[in-house]
């Protein structure tokens, strides 16, 4: 159904600090006002855009692959990294070698980074854990399986902490990098193609808001990452690091590595089959 035409665009935004420059510009540029934003996390935003509760936002890439028919691309945008990520890891209490027939955690937030963990693990490192799916806690975690994967703020912390709690810290970036040569992408942008083809104006203009606002964020990066440090656990120049390190483009490389991506889970089985995306036209 499409809205009437004065309704603001309904739009997502990952509550996660991956995203927070891209909430920054949008904020500092006022194009806020022009959105109805709804902040939750990956998996909670999937469902809504995909239900048709968002017009526009951040999606999986696997349940964009799931749900490429319905859906347009945004160019130029996603949340990735060509190698390290520094907040998508894969935690172990022991050597990745041991953890067949053992229990592996999956964080519920995530569609993607499970389903990467779960092919880099049967295909790289010749196991089949038991898989269960969890809320992204580590310490609770740690109590029921051997092994989890987490992604977000969650990651992010088990990057800087987990070896000096014992546990080694697998970062799937740099796993996927180094398995396929290829930048991964975690999650893309994306329309309604309903909502796209209905509004093409609203689609360009709050795809407009998004890459300035990305671009403004980057170009000031310790100014934002001092800002959000006063209210999180990492300090600034962490933070400033860990911008820097996500890869938030979605060039040709990119788009290589979410085309062989698809192709990788096609070939398991976790989407019906290769998808070439579709873009908005902006
Ligand atoms: C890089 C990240 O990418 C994310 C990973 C996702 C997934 O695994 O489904 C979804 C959205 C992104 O937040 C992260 O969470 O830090």
């Amino acid at each position: 159904m499409t809205e009437p035409s004065n309704a603001r665009p309904r739009v997502g935004h990952i509550q996660f600090l991956n995203c927070l420059p891209i909430y920054w510009g949008l904020v500092n540029s006022g194009a806020l006002l022009d959105l109805e934003l709804t902040k939750d996390t990956p998996d909670n935003l999937n469902r809504m855009l995909v239900d048709g509760h968002l017009d526009i936002g951040p999606i999986s890439l696997v349940e964009y692959l799931r749900n490429a028919d319905e859906l347009v691309l945004l160019p130029d945008i996603a949340v990735g990294s060509d190698g390290p990520v520094l907040s998508v890891d894969l935690v172990s209490q022991r050597p990745l070698s041991e953890l067949d027939g053992r229990r592996v955690a999956l964080g519920s937030t995530s569609r993607t980074s499970v389903l990467l963990a779960q092919m880099w693990l049967r295909e790289v490192h010749s196991v089949e854990p038991e898989y269960f799916t969890c809320p992204p806690d580590v310490n609770a975690m740690m109590l029921e399986a051997d092994a989890a994967v987490v992604i977000g703020d969650v990651a992010l912390r088990a990057t800087y902490e987990g070896e000096s709690r014992g546990l080694q810290v697998h970062d799937l970036g740099q796993a996927w990098r180094d398995w396929t040569g290829l930048p991964m992408v975690f999650a893309v942008w994306a329309a309604r193609r309903e909502f796209a083809e209905a509004n093409p104006g609203i689609v360009k203009d709050v795809h407009a808001a998004f890459i300035r606002s990305r671009d403004t964020a980057l170009a000031h990066v310790q100014q934002v990452a001092e800002r959000a440090a006063r209210w999180e656990i990492f300090d600034a120049a962490t933070l400033a690091n860990y911008f820097q390190t996500l890869d938030f483009s979605l060039g040709e490389r990119q788009i290589r590595g979410l085309v062989e991506f698809s192709r990788r889970a096609a070939a398991v089985g976790a989407v019906r089959g290769v998808v070439t995306p579709s873009f908005a036209p902006v």
